[in-house]
């Protein structure tokens, strides 16, 4: 059997032999070279930085357009390090799913190093070094939504993060106190200038990772545990900044499915599993073959030259644009659409959830009528093909086993960017009418619906308990929604009183939805979704049968 530390350059006929491709570069010079002089460093060793950030840097490798790997770090879970990088000698296979069933395997080694920042200080130690290296370059996120959120919605300091502000960089332990502390030793060994890259998934993703870090600073600098200098750098664009950017790649959790193929081929390292902090890993990724990374070229002290792997380096407007597009209207708002109603009518996979017809009706709706309107053409591709890709080829490619209950992970976080913005342009905009929004209402009646239940369980439309993903709001928003009876006898004006509170949370919607005509609707979709098993389907089939 085939293990992921065997010596490939030696011995890769049997690697080529089970159809995986193996890099070509000499893996240890390019570690030696990144130990010396590194570039790169990422945060959040999940599956996307696998799908997405180091498979370019092993292209860029692959073409000698860089000597250089990654460096990652891991904060949040240093388990994933522990059991999905260290046993594997930091590699994995990066398993590219296609729409007729095949695979595409490709041996990625183009990360350097693994950090897992937990109990052992020796780690952060040696990520201090890095930080201190002129050579560095840039660092990379993918720490989710959550990760960027220092207060709650009072603008109190949540209660991990308190004692961050309190004790100043030897307390770190976020991502982006952590962060805040290495660039403290940036600007320590000569104010050194880097770009911090977040690549998650929300609208001005840089602006908000900037305020985040700009803000842990200056906390330290109130309580005098950091000098006023300090500041001052984070806030000088000619040595630090935070590009904005566009990512793009469908990458579920890893899958069982895939890991069995991947034994059949002789590779033993090829076992899914949770890590100690709960991240689902395996020693491969897999991902769908379309991909886009749009980055705003703003970079104090230079970088890979990521464009010669396919990235899109753009200025500041292009990338919002896009950004906004994908996230706000044609991408993410389709995909939570489609994961609430998945839950809720039971469709296991996200491909069986767009072959509902009435969930496809629901979905183009919300892209090409309640989307498309409000969208801004990046003018690097065009919004309307891109909604095509997704609706027609990307998420029913039958290959990919992707899941509505990934999707519906911290749904409550992902609202006022996935519908919110779209809410807030239409009732800004004079040439629209928010009253004109029906998908969107209809959604979200779709999500109060699937929480009525107790304990981390929703209802589905048959009656039945289901599981619902992880959400820092869930416990709340369950208490407000548990007593809405689903037999048919909730009343609109009880419901209405029920849900006010929710549908004011500007947190969650942006808007106080309950001054706008889409309360109402909100309203009454509930109630219809309320009368007892199959309404659900049935309130959906008769909204979309009027589209
Ligand atoms: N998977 C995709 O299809 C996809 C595509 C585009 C963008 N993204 C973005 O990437 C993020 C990560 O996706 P993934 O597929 O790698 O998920 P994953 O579950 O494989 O990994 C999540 C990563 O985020 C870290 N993390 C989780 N909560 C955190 C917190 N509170 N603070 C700091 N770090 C935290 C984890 O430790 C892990 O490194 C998403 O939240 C999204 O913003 C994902
Ligand atoms: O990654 P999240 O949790 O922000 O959102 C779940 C999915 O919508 C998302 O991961 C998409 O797959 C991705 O945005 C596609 O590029």
């Amino acid at each position: 059997m085939l293990h992921l530390s065997d010596d490939i350059h030696n011995g890769s006929a049997a690697w080529q032999k089970a159809g995986v491709t193996l890099p070509t570069y000499d893996i240890e010079a390019m570690r030696q070279a990144t130990k010396h002089s590194p570039t790169w460093v990422h945060f959040g060793a999940g599956n996307l930085f696998r799908a997405v950030h180091a498979p370019i840097a092993q292209n860029l490798l692959e073409s000698g357009a860089t000597d250089r790997g990654i460096l990652v770090a891991e904060s949040f879970d240093p388990a994933i390090v522990d059991q999905a990088y260290t046993p594997f000698d930091d590699r994995y296979l990066q398993v590219i799913l296609r729409a007729d069933g095949s695979m595409k395997t490709s041996l990625a080694a183009s990360v350097a190093g693994a950090y897992p920042l937990g109990e052992d200080p020796k780690p952060l130690h040696d990520l201090r070094l890095v930080f201190r290296n002129p050579s560095l370059q840039m660092v990379t996120t993918t720490i989710t939504e959550k990760g960027y959120a220092l207060v709650d919605s009072q603008g109190q300091p949540l209660p991990w993060i308190a004692p961050e502000f309190e004790g100043g960089s030897d307390k770190a332990k976020s991502a982006i106190a952590v962060i805040t502390a290495l660039l403290l030793e940036r600007f320590k060994a000569g104010a050194l200038p880097l770009a911090l890259v977040s690549t998650d998934n929300f609208s001005r993703n840089g602006e908000r990772f900037g305020q985040a870090v700009r803000q842990m600073a200056d906390e330290w600098i109130g309580r005098g545990l950091a000098e006023k200098g300090f500041g001052d750098y984070l806030r000088d664009k000619n040595k630090i900044t935070f590009p904005l950017t566009m990512i793009d790649r469908i990458t579920p959790n890893p899958d069982k499915e895939v890991g069995r193929r991947l034994k059949a081929l002789g590779i033993a390292d090829a076992e899914p599993f949770r890590t100690r902090g709960g991240t689902a890993m395996a020693p491969y990724a897999n991902t769908e073959e379309t991909w886009y990374w749009v980055v705003e070229d703003d970079f104090p002290a230079g970088r890979p030259p990521l464009e010669k792997a396919g990235v899109y380096m753009a200025d500041k407007d292009t990338v919002n644009a896009a950004d906004q597009m994908k996230v706000t209207t044609c991408l993410n708002p389709l995909h939570t659409a489609l994961a609430v109603f998945g839950m809720l009518l039971g469709y296991p996979t996200m491909s069986k959830t767009i072959a509902d017809p009435d969930l496809k009706a629901l979905v183009t709706r919300l892209g090409y009528v309640e989307g498309l309107p409000v969208v801004e053409d990046p003018g690097i591709f065009s919004p309307k093909e891109f909604l095509r890709q997704v609706i027609e080829i990307r998420v029913p490619n039958p290959g990919l086993p992707d899941t509505p209950a990934r999707i519906c992970a911290d749904t409550s976080q992902k609202i006022p960017v996935r519908y919110g913005i779209t809410i807030s342009k239409y009732i800004r905009a004079k040439d629209l009418d928010t009253a004109d929004l029906e998908a969107i209402p209809l959604i979200i009646a779709a999500w109060l619906r699937l929480l009525i239940g107790s304990d981390g369980n929703g209802t589905d439309d048959a009656g039945r308990p289901v599981k619902l993903s992880p959400d820092p709001r869930l416990e709340e928003l369950q208490r407000i929604l548990v007593d809405i009876p689903l037999n048919g006898s909730a009343k609109k004006e009880t419901l209405t009183t029920t849900i006010k509170s929710i549908l004011a949370d500007t947190s969650i919607f942006g808007t106080d939805l309950n001054a706008t005509p889409l309360a109402d609707k909100i309203e009454t979709f509930l109630t219809a979704m309320c009368r007892g098993n199959g309404a659900v389907a049935s309130t959906l089939h008769k909204a979309a049968s009027a589209w």
